[in-house]
């Protein structure tokens, strides 16, 4: 977990007062004054990656195996929309055709969470695990799935809970060859 430094604690916890004040509420009440704190220490969770570029925590192996495909599947996700700051949560596939080189398995959700952990909208989130995926493995081809709730689209606005947002991206030869996009397809189609 991301740890902010004294400083930013401090702005943050000051913003946080400035909210729950500006919209009504008394900051010295019992049940709010641990909450800029509470909220200060949150964000540093959900928003751990903001900014960066790189994913850096994974670890590849070289292989002759002729594996047509490995799919990784139904890996939730939770994110904060970049609109209107709400959560929007769901799960993400990933595929990718090896050409000599496979990523460890464990490291794909851990890609997930760090694509995942900054503001963000579901069409950058799906680019970046793809793009991520396609830096590490060097692989033949990839396709990510992402299958997502929006909160601002659900208890505000528009108001439809329940509404689904399907978002994927498809590359290299998941991209060109039919059957092996149809071999991921027929998985992950819910
Ligand atoms: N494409 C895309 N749009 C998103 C995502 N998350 C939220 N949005 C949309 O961002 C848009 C922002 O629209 P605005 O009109 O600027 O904001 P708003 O007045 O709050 O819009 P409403 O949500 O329609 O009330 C809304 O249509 C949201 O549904 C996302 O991940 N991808
Ligand atoms: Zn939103």
């Amino acid at each position: 977990m991301k740890i902010f430094d004294t400083e930013t604690n401090q702005r943050l916890e000051k913003d946080v007062k400035n909210v729950l004040t500006t919209i009504g509420d008394d900051v010295s009440r019992d049940g709010l004054l641990e909450t800029p704190a509470r909220v200060s220490r949150a964000y540093a969770e959900i928003f751990a990656h903001t900014g960066e570029r790189i994913f850096q925590d994974y670890k590849v192996f070289s292989t002759e195996s002729d594996t047509d495909i490995v799919i990784v599947e139904n890996i939730p996700f939770y994110s904060m929309c970049e609109h209107h700051l709400l959560p929007f949560f769901g799960t993400v596939d990933i595929a990718y055709v090896p050409n000599h080189k496979i990523i460890g398995l464990s490291k794909l959700p851990r890609l997930v969470d760090w694509s995942a952990r900054r503001p963000s909208v579901q069409e950058s989130l799906t680019t970046l695990v793809a793009d991520e995926v396609t830096r590490i493995v060097e692989p033949k081809g990839v396709a990510v799935n992402i299958t997502a709730r929006h909160m601002c689209m659900e208890m505000r606005g528009i108001n439809r809970p329940g509404t689904q947002t399907n978002t994927s991206v498809y590359r290299g030869v998941l991209k060109t060859d039919a059957l092996l996009r149809q071999q991921f397809m027929q998985r992950v189609i819910r």
